[in-house]
């Protein structure tokens, strides 16, 4: 996939997002692999309405979250954190959301939501509904080598989502269309965490 291609499907996925509710205000931010060795990845740019993005408000970056060719638009701000996950993960793509489920369970559970029996696990990419799902939770933090750092040390291959304690969700799939399944699927269990 080149740049230009990441760009519209990087601006029609966010502005399903909006549609949602998931990117109030200037929140949220999504990313797709570009290529893998090296890594680069496409990421929506900062500050803009996710919900208004065309497809040149996009930004190629490194691992890091560095912009391959600098000058604006400058990429999301958790650029570093989407670069880390992908590399750690492999995931194809990277969703950032600021739901406010996650965020109220993590405040209730901040040492990991625990989910289990709950057909919707199964969106998650768990074969069976029962297994014992536990969604990290990490500190916010506005350094992103921090907040990567904190992603590794929690991360398990079987768990492809990360709440960052009083800021928002992040999953993450091998591509688009699975990120948002499992963010649909996830958002719908943290609903019924909280609500039950
Ligand atoms: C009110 S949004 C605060 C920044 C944030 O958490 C976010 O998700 C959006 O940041 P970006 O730099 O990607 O626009
Ligand atoms: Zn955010």
């Amino acid at each position: 996939m080149n740049l230009a291609e990441a760009g519209r499907l990087l601006a029609d996925e966010c502005a399903r997002y909006t549609a949602l509710g998931w990117m109030r205000g200037t929140s949220g931010n999504l990313s797709v692999r570009l290529s893998s060795s090296p890594l680069r990845l496409a990421v929506t740019a900062s500050g803009l309405d996710k919900g208004e993005l065309t497809p040149s408000d996009v930004v190629e970056v490194d691992a890091s979250g560095t912009p391959v060719h600098p000058g604006p638009p400058a990429p999301s701000a958790e650029a570093g954190l989407h670069g880390r996950i992908a590399a750690v993960s492999g995931a194809g793509a990277v969703v950032h959301v600021h739901v406010l489920a996650p965020v109220l369970a993590a405040e209730r559970w901040p040492s990991g939501v625990e989910l289990r029996d709950l057909e919707m696990l199964k969106g998650f990419g768990r074969a069976a509904h029962d297994d014992l799902v536990t969604i990290p939770v990490v500190p916010n933090s506005q350094d992103m080598e921090v907040l990567g750092d904190a992603f590794e040390a929690s991360y398990r291959a079987d768990t492809p989502a990360l709440i960052v304690a009083r800021h928002g969700l992040y999953v993450w799939g091998s591509d688009l269309r699975q990120a948002r399944h499992r963010t649909e699927c996830l958002e719908w269990l943290m609903r019924f965490i909280i609500e039950s």
